[in-house]
């Protein structure tokens, strides 16, 4: 049996005339940590949404099958200002528990103490460690990161990077991850997939055991690799 916990086929989807994304297939299997490159303006965040949900416009014979228990990131943490931290995390849900899980996640991202706090008190790291909180509490199949880590600086980045990779190894969702940087998604991804005007053109496993490190051979082949299929050739 078939138990992918994303299934895509033939999705398609049009802005005028113009197919931004171009009848896609493909499946995500349960855990699977996928990577989605490509050049700016390639449909990375128009298939992102359309996962989502978050776009009905999706359609023609196309089909998208995405578990009931998803969570979505955001680049900016998109919390909400007169709900205090905790409040942000449990907000819509019910379960006698969730506080509980609420108060856990926090401390899992290094913010236990500050449940009270508002959230225009935190820095830019600790909202995102906030909303990293928010979507893993409702313990999703599924989680959609779009640039999550874009708006923060290198080494802040470089803590969220290895925050999401642990807490994603302990709660194992399915995560697609949208980035621009081709390192982020060899640190990260156990597959990376490539966007080029609307289609999938290349589909790569990476098969380097954690913790990656860059400046090793597997590591910067993969990185050339995947910086030459994105027309990028380094600078000498
Ligand atoms: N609501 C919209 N109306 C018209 N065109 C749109 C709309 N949303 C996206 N597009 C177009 O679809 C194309 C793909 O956009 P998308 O945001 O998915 O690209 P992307 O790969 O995520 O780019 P970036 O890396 O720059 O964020 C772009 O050319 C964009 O202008």
């Amino acid at each position: 049996m078939n138990n992918a916990t994303v299934k895509v086929e033939n999705l398609s989807r049009r802005f005028g005339t113009r197919a931004v994304l171009d009848r896609l297939t493909f499946e995500i299997q349960p855990g699977e940590f996928v990577a989605l490159i490509g050049k700016s303006g390639s449909g990375k965040s128009t298939l992102l949404r359309a996962l989502a949900r978050l776009d009905s416009d999706v359609a023609g014979d196309g089909h998208i099958e995405v578990p009931a228990s998803l969570s979505v990131l955001f680049q900016d943490s998109r919390l909400l200002p007169w709900h205090n931290v905790l409040s942000n995390v449990t907000l819509g849900l019910h379960d006698a528990d969730a506080l509980n899980r609420a108060r856990q996640a926090l401390t899992s991202v290094g913010l236990g103490g500050r449940e009270d706090a508002w959230p225009n008190s935190l820095s830019g790291g600790e909202q995102q460690r906030a909303a990293l909180a928010r979507s893993l509490v409702r313990r999703p199949r599924l989680l959609l990161a779009d640039e999550p880590f874009g708006a923060l600086d290198a080494l802040t980045r470089l803590r969220m990077q290895s925050l999401l990779l642990n807490l994603v190894q302990i709660h194992r969702p399915a995560v697609v991850l949208v980035t621009h940087d081709v390192e982020e998604a060899l640190l990260l991804a156990d597959r990376v997939l490539l966007m080029d005007d609307g289609h999938i053109t290349l589909d790569r496993q990476i098969a380097i055991t954690h913790p990656r490190r860059k400046n090793r051979q597997a590591f910067d082949d993969l990185r050339d690799e995947l910086l030459a299929a994105l027309g990028v050739t380094e600078l000498a």
